[in-house]
């Protein structure tokens, strides 16, 4: 089984590398189905395995991609098949992030239905609702969602009951080549959302006022392939961040971008970590003694939820009881147990943990019950007396490239193994025996 091994007590320093943002290139991705001439380039991409599960999809579908040296392109210009099968959707659930632009381009769009995940039930019925306010049929029915519209989509105002990142993203490549102008409400502000829109931009789309809670979006006749540079990841900069508060360390993060990041930096300084603006990125510096806060995940400017288990890490090894909310996701805190097996002193209430600090962590075997929370784990075993076991490394490759060996490269004792147990022949052919 593969797992990464930490030993605690080394503190962080140096200089650590951003990635592309994983949020930021999964709907450009998608969104680069809607140019029906020329090759679109998109650049900084990351080596990760949700970008090779996009790539595939947007092969299914019949566009031609490379993947070389963080640049991939992309050829949508031949005839596009409409629909994304489970086998991809299972793996990711971005790839519904293909449905507005397939519907846009070919009026139709089929695609699995995304079903649940570690943090909750993740519906996504706004992302419906919108296409049917713009005049597209959905039907649900064996496990597919199919949408479908007589012509091009129209312009409409729509407001959405939630900022949902996903479906402000759908809606808005669906958006593009509509008759008319849309209004979206109540809209998400992410950063990624932003970039989608500079995106959308380039290839010739009008879109005004992402970043903001409305959205208006003039459709056009056609687009046409861009060049893009994606965003740095504000998530794994905050994870670094982290990282080097929860050790004292000292560490520039490099392409750390201040704006992106308000509210983990004033957390961060709350808690007594000190946090100085260079020109190429954060620098980091952990304190002796944190200070317990309460947070409170929030759709952006919030808190983001996707910064929640690394922030638990740090509030566990603080002085004080803190508090915090998760009230993006309805179960998020599956990481939760896995804390308390690394002796942290941690009570659910409803949609609350109440943490109370400082803990002793210890290493243990601990499991990775979702992308954030295998980093979090891994940065609790920084600080952890002994070794720290975390397996289940496929959530953690979702989203972040070399994890273990940037931290190495900080001076963490961490290494990667894959300690697969050998299996004698008498026993395998017992085990076959018994199915
Ligand atoms: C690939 C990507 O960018 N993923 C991010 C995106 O996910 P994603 O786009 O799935 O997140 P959303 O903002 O859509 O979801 C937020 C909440 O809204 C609910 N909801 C959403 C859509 C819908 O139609 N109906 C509905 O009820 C969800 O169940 C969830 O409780 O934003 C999340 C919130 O910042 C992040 O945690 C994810 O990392
Ligand atoms: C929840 C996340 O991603 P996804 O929406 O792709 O599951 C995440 O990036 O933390």
């Amino acid at each position: 089984m593969e797992k990464i091994i930490v030993r605690g007590g080394k503190r962080l320093n140096g200089t650590v590398q951003v990635e592309g943002a994983k949020n930021a290139v999964l709907p450009v991705i998608a969104a680069s189905l809607l140019a029906s001439e020329g090759i679109s380039v998109i650049r900084d991409v990351p080596s990760l395995s949700d970008v090779y599960t996009i790539s595939e999809v947007l092969r299914y579908l019949n566009a031609e991609v490379t993947f070389q040296e963080n640049k991939i392109t992309v050829d949508a210009s031949r005839e596009l098949l409409i629909e994304a099968p489970f086998e991809y959707v299972r793996k990711m659930r971005a790839s519904v992030l293909v449905m507005g632009p397939l519907l846009a381009r070919t009026g139709r769009a089929r695609v699995a239905l995304p079903g649940g995940c570690a943090i909750g039930s993740r519906p996504i019925d706004l992302h419906l609702k919108g296409f049917e306010a713009m005049g597209a049929k959905v039907k649900v029915g064996n496990g597919f969602i199919e949408a479908e519209s007589e012509g091009r989509l129209r312009g409409a105002k729509i407001y959405l009951d939630f900022p949902s990142v996903g479906a402000t993203q759908n809606i808005m490549m669906a958006a593009t080549l509509a008759n008319g102008v849309t209004t979206l409400e109540n809209c998400a502000k992410e950063p990624e959302i932003v970039d989608l829109a500079n995106y959308l931009n380039k290839m010739g789309a009008v879109v005004k006022g992402a970043g903001t809670g409305t959205i208006r979006i003039e459709g056009v006749e056609r687009l046409y392939a861009a060049d893009h540079t994606i965003i740095p990841d504000r998530i794994e900069a905050g994870t670094f961040m982290i990282a080097a508060a929860i050790t004292g360390g000292n560490v520039l993060v490099k392409g750390a971008v201040p704006e992106h990041l308000t509210s983990l930096i004033a957390k961060l300084e709350e808690m007594g970590v000190v946090i100085i603006e260079e020109d190429q990125g954060l620098r980091v510096i952990g304190p002796e003694k944190l200070k317990a806060v309460d947070i409170k995940t929030m759709p952006h400017p919030g808190f983001p939820t996707d910064m929640q288990s690394q922030m638990m890490s740090l509030l566990v090894v603080a002085e004080g009881t803190g508090m915090i909310t998760e009230t993006v996701f309805e179960n998020r805190f599956m990481h939760v147990e896995e804390f308390r097996r690394m002796n942290s002193d941690i009570k659910i209430e409803g949609r609350s943990v109440i943490i109370n600090g400082p803990c002793q962590l210890q290493g243990a075997e601990v499991s990775a019950t979702d992308l954030r929370a295998a980093a979090a784990l891994i940065i609790a075993g920084l600080r952890a007396e002994g070794y720290t076991r975390v397996t289940e490394l496929k959530h953690l490759d979702r989203g972040y490239l070399n994890f273990h060996n940037k931290l190495a490269a900080l001076g963490a004792d961490i290494e990667r193994v894959n300690d697969e147990v050998e299996i004698s022949n008498d026993s395998k052919q017992f085990l076959s025996e018994q199915i």
